[in-house]
């Protein structure tokens, strides 16, 4: 007897989505003076397309540096960061410009990242037309009104300067300017943290927003689990350049399982300054403990001299 001839491919395994970002066994080296600091170590991610990664940890856990070696603005001392599929871990220069028009980044300091002698329109069409050129004056204008639409600012806003806006709204126009270019990736490096509560929460809601509405993923970067837990699908939690936990955001913040995750938790900031301050002196104290228990000297991963 003849087998039976299979007129359509038969699927035995369900169809995985890959993610959109993907980073694997990544280490980071600085050089300083005659020693080699690694501050990076075995730090692996996903994320998938729509979602939102929160990376959350003290300063100088290494959260900055991972983003900026997503951006391509750091070298990887080892392991590799997949983006749709590509490694671009050692992408050239070129292939890197191109990449701005996929991955984007939305800093801390809307001060610092607009220039005060441009207008807030040159500053988002000078974006934009990095990343294309072909695109005709009225085109450029056309998105740029489209763009401070998106961060609800009128069109006239173009003609103005930086100094003429307070935080939250330089921080609108820097997602404006992130947004432009129609980006996949945003990293967000402490995007929120120089803003007032209030004003951070509606910043914070204006991105969840953009997210759903374009199926945008965001590497959301914050030393703090609160806002972290706001924002995120899936959490990480770093500690001195190596992830200690993973998971949902229900997970790590309802049920965290790692004793550092369980310090920033009780760390995280609340409004009134006077319970806020006890929360800091207890995680001062509970932090020098846990450090102890660990073994650790310094906050870095390793130093070597060279
Ligand atoms: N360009 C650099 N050269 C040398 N060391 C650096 C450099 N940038 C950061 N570091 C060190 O690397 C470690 C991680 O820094 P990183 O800025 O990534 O941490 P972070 O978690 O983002 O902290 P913060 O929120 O304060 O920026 C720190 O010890 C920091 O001092």
């Amino acid at each position: 007897m003849t087998e039976p001839l299979l007129t359509e491919p038969q699927l035995t395994e369900p169809l995985l989505t890959e993610p959109l970002l993907r980073v694997t066994d990544l280490a980071v080296d600085y050089k300083r003076r005659r020693t080699v600091a690694r501050v990076v170590e075995n730090v692996s991610f996903d994320i998938v397309e729509g979602e939102t990664l929160g990376l959350v940890g003290e300063s100088g856990s290494g959260k900055s540096t991972i983003g900026n070696v997503v951006l391509g603005l750091v070298p990887a001392a080892a392991g590799a960061v997949i983006f749709d599929g590509e490694d671009i871990t050692h992408a050239s220069p070129k292939r890197r410009r191109e990449l701005t028009s996929d991955i984007q980044v939305v800093f801390q300091d809307p001060y610092g990242s607009l220039n005060p002698a441009r207008s807030i329109g040159a500053t988002l069409a000078e974006s934009l037309v990095a990343s294309d050129a072909t695109l005709t004056r009225k085109e450029v204008t056309a998105r740029v009104h489209e763009s401070l639409d998106t961060v609800g600012m009128v069109a006239s806003v173009a003609q103005r300067f930086p100094t003429e806006f307070s935080g939250g709204q330089r921080q609108r126009i820097a997602i404006a300017r992130a947004l432009i270019v129609r980006p996949r990736l945003v990293v967000c490096d402490e995007a929120v943290s120089a803003l007032d509560l209030s004003i951070q929460a509606q910043v914070l809601n204006l991105l969840d927003r953009l997210r759903r509405e374009r199926s945008l993923s965001y590497l959301f970067i914050s030393h703090d689990i609160a806002v972290i837990g706001h924002l995120s699908d899936h959490i990480a939690v770093l500690d001195r350049g190596r992830i200690v936990e993973t998971g949902t955001t229900a997970e790590v913040i309802d049920h965290p399982q790692d004793a550092y995750t369980r310090l920033l938790l009780a760390a995280a900031p609340v409004p009134d300054p006077a319970a806020q301050k006890k929360r800091r002196e207890a995680f001062r104290t509970q932090r020098a403990e846990y450090l102890a228990s660990t073994g650790a000297v310094t906050g870095l991963v390793s130093t070597t001299r060279l």
